[in-house]
């Protein structure tokens, strides 16, 4: 697969050459310059030609392409941006000055709202400045780090999932995600997948014994006929993938085989359930000496330590003890699963390695008197328990509904933290988020490609993109709290007090600071099994450093951006990875309402943040000033939401019988608007072409801003409010991943709306909208003969603030229609209707009052 020109530095393109990452055209005649070219300029030209001169600073050769929007799109968008930001002031000062209005107190409101969202849009924009695509360079790595023996000089990687809830979140999901990492291109003996379950349930631990087993068959099927995805549930959904392996002739039958046992272990996990119940029923009446106690049995005839099928004290779930079971050993000490032997026999592995690397189980300890810090708390007891086991340099994290995409990814994000440049004071690598259960039209905004794709290369040109809590390769030293190489003291103090007091827990950290790797664990006696126990206990980190300038930070909704920001303000610096077959994929929430709770747990943590000691105004001292900017944009954004909701609302007026002006001289105002909204939609477009999104993604993203400001964002505020007043914080919901009944459409959730209070906002913005239009219909009718030019003037513009607002609530109104919204023309039937009725309503109520009441 690796092509000819594998030689880094050759030419402008060497490298881009794997066919993992080149695009489409690649290999025509015309100049490649990225893999978006169009738009794109090699930024590291120099660099390149003075690390081939030296051989590399110290021997290492650069390990990813640094790209540059072209001056042709550059130059105008920052031009664009500085004519904006003049327009907007002279746009306040002139407001002020004509201080008139029919209302004073919602000329003032408005006044403020502007002034607000200009400073919004501000510091959403000026981080912007200079967008960076970074590309790691797969054929160096391999150069440089797999040795001609097969054996490799690759760090090692510990792979982290988390799960909170076996029903909640399908175990299906969860083992796909599992089976992609083992299945991975990394060397096996260098990588080791941890699954944190928040439930505590056997289910999950004898699902991953399943998996075990099933990947023994799995991963080298992947290696012998170079699948993508290595996630069996994507990879068989697929309509005949093209084969890119080196054996066609045998692919067809081990394809076969494969599939056949695909579809058994699917039926094993199904029947898990029922298997455990009836086992422990019958354990139960045979050992149980107490009646009233039923216990959840393990196959091996012991009882369950984590949370029980009849819960009871100390074994349900949030109150039970912590669990580490390992279920495959470091692979040099072999794998002891014999009973796949015989469907090996009908494959042929030979020269393919069919070892698995470690696998293990972890439930961390809970009990009702501790806070569980929800996914944070999940994450940093995997950190300490794999601190014991493997330690690995390097850790990556995945939710249970994301999976490994392109089998190459965790080798592009160790291209970033090797890299001869800035890869020592790399922190953390974060690769975009990508789903693939969205419809295609991507009605509520999921793909959000604005923000990985033009955000976060913005970001990428500062000191790199936030944390965004799935897909991101961290240093582990840079998670605890471990200052960048150039702060770095001497001497640094390793003490309980900050790292909790496990000794072994406290020597791994120092081993992680000098770098003294042994990549194979201690054997597993059960004293040292107790010890990683004792790391994932409820109380182990109370009263310590983690979850503040340790690990993943605790007390708030949201632990990614904090988490990112903690560590940039250290002095780190953050990478953003892209690859053109995308590294990973998820399952994002396609139902409105589940949605929305996403956004509110977003939008409630980002307010948090900013009351919080990790404020972007104040914490971070080493935090570089723009990058400042846009966390602080990342935190109070969702105020703006309160203004658009007045504005969204101010069509109201037309109900209102008298002509009321917000700003005189309307019309003046009116166009003074139009511009600087337009121009926003300019320097949106071409932003879009350097992110290379498209308008429906854009278009989407304004759409969902729309709904979410009339609904999850001022909930969040709320929220926050009720959180500074009572100290209580957002509860963690985890979003939905169980689909509709109808499992005949696949995207049945779209249409499967639950009305939520926080909705009721976005209903009465869209009826005062529809009402609006058709109480101005109306009164054109009556008034026609009685207006002047200018009132018609100034009634037309209100109308197109209206019907702006109602194109962006489309979506909404699409999700009130339910399964009616699969033929969307009937809203475009039924809207005009509802402008009808309204505006015969309203002439028919002015005839009456006219022949009542003479005027
Ligand atoms: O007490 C908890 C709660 C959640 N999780 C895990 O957290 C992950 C994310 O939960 P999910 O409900 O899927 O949230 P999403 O809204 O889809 O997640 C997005 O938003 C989160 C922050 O709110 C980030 O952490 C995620 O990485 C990001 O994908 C899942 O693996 C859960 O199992 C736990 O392990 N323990
Ligand atoms: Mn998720």
């Amino acid at each position: 697969m690796a092509s000819a020109t594998s030689n880094g530095g050759t030419t402008g393109n060497a490298g881009l050459a794997d066919p993992l990452l080149v695009s489409r055209d690649h290999g025509s005649t015309k100049k490649q310059v990225g893999p978006k070219g169009k738009y794109w300029e090699a930024a590291d030209k120099v660099e390149r030609r003075a690390a081939k001169e030296s051989g590399g600073e110290d021997g290492r050769q650069l390990l990813f392409r640094t790209y540059k929007v072209k001056g042709t799109l550059l130059h105008p968008y920052r031009m664009l941006i500085f004519i904006r930001l003049i327009a907007v002031l002279l746009f306040f000062v002139w407001r002020i000055r004509h201080n008139k209005s029919d209302i004073m107190w919602f000329w003032t409101m408005s006044v403020v709202g502007d002034v607000w969202f200009g400073f919004s849009w501000l510091l959403n924009q000026l981080p912007k400045f200079n967008p960076i695509k970074t590309i790691p360079d797969l054929v160096a790595l391999r150069q440089q780090y797999d040795l001609p023996d097969g054996t490799s000089r690759l760090p090692g990687i510990d792979v982290f999932v988390t799960t909170a809830d076996p029903i909640d979140e399908p175990i299906l999901y969860t083992m796909n995600c599992v089976l992609s990492i083992l299945a991975s291109d990394y060397p096996i003996d260098r990588c080791a997948c941890y699954l944190s379950d928040d439930s505590g349930a056997l289910i999950l631990y004898e699902a991953l014994v399943e998996t075990a087993k099933f990947a023994t068959l799995w991963a080298p099927f992947c290696r012998k006929h170079c699948i993508e995805p290595r996630a069996p549930e994507s990879y068989f959904e697929q309509e005949a993938p093209l084969y890119s392996g080196r054996e066609p002739e045998e692919f067809k039958n081990d394809h076969r085989i494969v599939h056949r046992e695909y579809d058994e272990f699917k039926e094993r996990l199904d029947s898990l359930s029922s298997a455990i119940a009836k086992r422990s029923d019958v354990y139960n009446s045979m050992k149980t000496e107490e009646k009233d106690v039923k216990a959840t049995w393990m196959a091996n005839g012991t009882q369950w330590p984590g949370a029980w099928i009849d819960t009871t004290e100390n074994h349900r779930k949030g109150n039970h003890a912590g669990i580490v079971k390992v279920v495959l050993d470091h692979p040099i000490r072999g794998h002891n699963l014999g009973s796949q032997a015989s469907i090996h026999n009908d494959l042929n592995f030979t020269n393919i390695d069919v070892r698995i690397p470690m696998l293990v189980y972890v439930s961390r300890g809970k009990n009702p008197s501790y806070d569980h810090n929800k996914k944070a708390g999940a994450l940093n007891a995997q950190l300490r328990v794999s601190a014991l086991l493997s330690n690995a340099q390097f850790i990556i994290n995945f939710d249970c509904d994301h999976y490994i995409n392109n089998s190459q990814a965790l080798r592009a994000a160790v291209c970033f933290m090797l890299d001869q440049r800035e890869g020592d004071n790399t922190a953390f690598v974060q690769f975009p988020q990508r789903f693939d259960n969205v419809d295609p039209s991507d009605r509520y905004g999921n793909h959000n490609r604005v923000f990985f794709d033009g955000t976060m290369l913005a970001l990428n040109g500062l000191q790199g993109p936030s944390y965004l809590g799935t897909g991101c390769m961290f240093r582990r030293i840079a998670l605890y709290g471990i200052d960048p190489p150039q702060w770095r003291q001497a001497n640094i103090a390793i003490e309980g007090t900050r790292f909790g007091s496990s000794i072994p827990f406290l020597d791994s950290v120092s081993k992680a600071i000098n770098q003294e790797r042994s990549t194979i664990p201690p054997p597993l006696s059960d004293q040292f099994v107790a010890e990683m126990e004792k790391v994932a206990s409820a109380s182990h980190d109370k009263q310590t450093g983690w979850g503040k300038g340790v690990g993943y930070i605790y007390d708030i909704a949201t632990e990614d951006i904090v988490t990112g920001f903690r560590i940039h303000g250290q002095g780190w610096r953050s990478m953003y990875c892209t690859m053109e077959r995308d590294a990973f994929c998820g399952i994002a929430p396609i139902n409105l309402t589940e949605r929305l709770h996403q956004i509110v747990r977003w939008s409630g943590g980002s307010l948090e943040m900013f009351f919080s000691r990790n404020n972007p105004l104040i914490g971070g001292h080493r935090i570089h000033t723009l990058q400042r900017v846009s966390y602080l944009n990342m935190t109070v954004y969702p105020v703006t939401s309160l203004f658009i909701l007045l504005y969204a609302l101010s069509p109201v007026m037309w109900l209102i019988p008298d002509e009321l002006y917000i700003q005189r001289p309307f019309t003046r105002y009116v166009v003074y608007l139009l511009v600087i909204i337009l121009m926003i939609h300019i320097i949106g477009w071409l932003e879009i072409k350097w992110a290379g999104v498209t308008w429906l993604d854009y278009w989407r993203n304004e759409q969902f801003f729309m709904i979410g400001s009339t609904s999850a964002y001022p909930t969040a505020v709320l929220h926050m409010v009720v959180n500074l007043l009572t100290k209580k914080g957002i509860h963690f919901r985890v979003t939905s991943k169980q689909t509709a009944a109808d499992t005949n459409d696949k995207f049945a959730d779209l249409y499967d709306m639950r009305w939520v209070p926080m909705l009721i906002p976005t209903l009465v913005v869209l009826v005062a909208n529809v009402g609006a239009i058709g109480v101005a219909m109306g009164k054109t009718i009556v008034y026609m003969g009685v207006w002047t030019t200018a009132q018609k003037t100034h009634a037309a513009m209100g109308l197109l603030f209206n019907v702006w607002i109602m194109v962006l609530l489309y979506p909404f109104a699409l999700a009130i229609m339910g399964r009616w919204a699969k033929r969307p023309v009937i809203l475009v039937v039924l809207l005009p209707v509802a402008f009808v009725i309204v505006g015969l309503v309203y002439v028919a109520v002015h005839i009456l009052f006219a022949s009542f009441v003479p005027i």
